[in-house]
């Protein structure tokens, strides 16, 4: 048996660690995970910290109300003010837009550094939170906001600060995620999923946000502000949610070998001349819609409420963050990492980390960025109707890339049945393929357009 030898402990171990007073705003899903874990490991955040994290307090609602994590029933309070007031570092897991807004400008004016999970409240007010913790010399961090517990925001901004990042795709939201593969995989009904996600614990308090992009579209504006060192908010990004998405939809692609993913895409587009960086003039497109994606795409192994981001950067190449995008104890973790290192900051004495948002950059408009379309079509089993249809997209300069016809009925090519189309195109603008679907529409052999979804990898 080999003899165990003491060792020296760490400098970060000796001495009497300083105390920072933490007040918690909210006791939800997130936040009740966070006061476990700074209940629970308080010795080993302090010994990473270099101060010992006090819960000081849990501002909530209802302090009586049951919680599904045991707490000390004395940490509870109705009053989030006065627990800020006393408190050297906030948390704010409330969600919305008010009072977390007044309360996170409250702490930060008192020289309070917080962190945050409120991508919603980010999205639409960022820049002048952001700029009030600069004059305060606060920090405001956000880890937890953008895919939960995947380290993102700060790869971002820290490792890749020394590259030119020019796209980022991702699956940023859990519920939807869930909801899509729940659907492809099992078969579940739309209205079942989303049940079952919210009693996961992925969905926000108004699952709307979730189903119609709402909060994948604020990540992406957050995305998209860092990767690109300009200003973006929510009301930027073009976002449309899977509402629409119907299980023929998911069926059909199933039958081509595809998978529908809602994707959150941002990236850097060429706007002709001159530009900021003397690489001709550039411009950002934020979007947020139901794509198609091939099977064997990275992106399609993205299942129940995982994330994952992928960052194309001009000398990193791509890269791929994954993880567990949503839920209580993921997002705890993303949010207790942030509170580690800002208290780490505080202990040093050093300042809060200011902004990255260093130009401002055109918002580019759909109708300039092109992508491939799959478009769906009822129409009359009879002969000459391919034709017509082509002849459509011929006049708009949208080339098709594939087609499939499915005969529902009725002799084959005899009228009396009716088939359905699916049609891939080649990469076109929004616009052209708005033109072209509007003058299918109208032709007198076509029943309806059963679905317009975007296809990316293919
Ligand atoms: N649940 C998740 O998977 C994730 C959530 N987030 C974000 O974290 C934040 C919190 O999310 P959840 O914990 O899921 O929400 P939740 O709805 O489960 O919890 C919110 C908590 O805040 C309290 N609260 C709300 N308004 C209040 C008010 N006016 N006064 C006092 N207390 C108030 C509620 O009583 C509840 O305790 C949100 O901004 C959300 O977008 C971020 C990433 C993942
Ligand atoms: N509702 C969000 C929670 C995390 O941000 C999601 O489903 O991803
Ligand atoms: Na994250």
């Amino acid at each position: 048996m080999t003899e165990t030898q003491t060792r020296p402990e760490p400098a970060a171990l000796r001495g009497e660690p300083k105390v920072l007073k933490v007040a918690l705003l909210g006791c939800g899903t997130v936040g009740s995970q966070v006061a476990r874990i700074l209940l629970e490991d308080a010795d080993a955040l302090a010994a990473r910290a270099g101060a010992r994290l006090t819960l000081a307090g849990i501002a909530v609602r209802n302090p009586d109300a049951t919680r599904d994590v045991e707490l000390p029933r004395e940490l509870f309070t109705a009053d989030a003010e006065g627990l800020i007031d006393g408190a050297d570092l906030v948390i704010e897991l409330m969600g919305g837009i008010e009072p977390a807004r007044t309360l996170i400008l409250r702490a930060v004016r008192n020289g309070a550094s917080v962190v945050t999970g409120n991508k919603a409240l980010l999205a639409q007010e960022g820049p002048a939170l952001f700029e009030e913790a600069d004059k305060n010399n606060a920090e405001l961090s956000f880890e937890a906001a953008v895919a939960g517990a995947i380290p993102i925001i700060r790869p971002i901004r820290e490792s890749l600060s020394g590259d030119r990042i020019t796209r980022v795709l991702g699956i940023v939201n859990g519920t939807t995620n869930y909801i899509l593969d729940q659907m492809d995989s099992t078969g579940a009904a739309f209205a079942d999923a989303l049940a079952e996600a919210q009693r996961l614990g992925y969905a926000e308090a108004d699952p709307t946000a979730d189903v119609e992009g709402h909060d994948a579209a604020a990540k992406a504006a957050l995305l998209a502000t860092l990767a690109f060192h300009t200003p973006v908010s929510l009301d930027d990004v073009r976002c449309q949610g899977i509402a629409q998405v119907t299980a023929e939809d998911i069926a059909a692609a199933k039958d081509s070998g595809l998978v529908i993913k809602l994707l959150a895409i941002a990236e850097l587009v060429s706007v002709g001349e001159g530009g900021t960086e003397g690489r001709g003039g550039e411009g950002v497109s934020v979007r947020v819609h139901p794509t198609l994606l091939p099977r064997e795409h990275p992106l399609s192994a993205v299942r129940g409420a995982f994330n994952a981001v992928f960052v194309e950067a001009e000398n990193a190449g791509e890269l791929m963050f994954y993880g567990a995008g949503a839920g209580g104890r993921p997002t705890a973790s993303a949010v207790m990492g942030d509170l580690v290192s800002t208290a780490r900051r505080v202990v040093a004495g050093a300042p809060g980390r200011t902004d990255t948002a260093t130009r401002v950059l055109p918002i580019v408009g759909v109708d300039a960025v092109t992508t491939s379309y799959s478009i769906g079509l009822e129409v009359a089993d009879q002969p000459g109707v391919l034709a017509r249809v082509a002849a459509v997209f011929a006049e708009h300069g949208v080339s098709i890339e594939a087609m499939r016809q499915t005969i529902d009925g009725g002799v084959p090519g005899n009228g009396n049945g009716r088939a359905e189309l699916r049609f891939v195109t080649h990469r076109a603008s929004e616009k052209a393929l708005a033109e072209t679907v509007a003058d299918i529409k109208n032709l007198d052999v076509v029943e309806s357009v059963t679905s317009v979804l975007r296809v990316e990898g293919v």
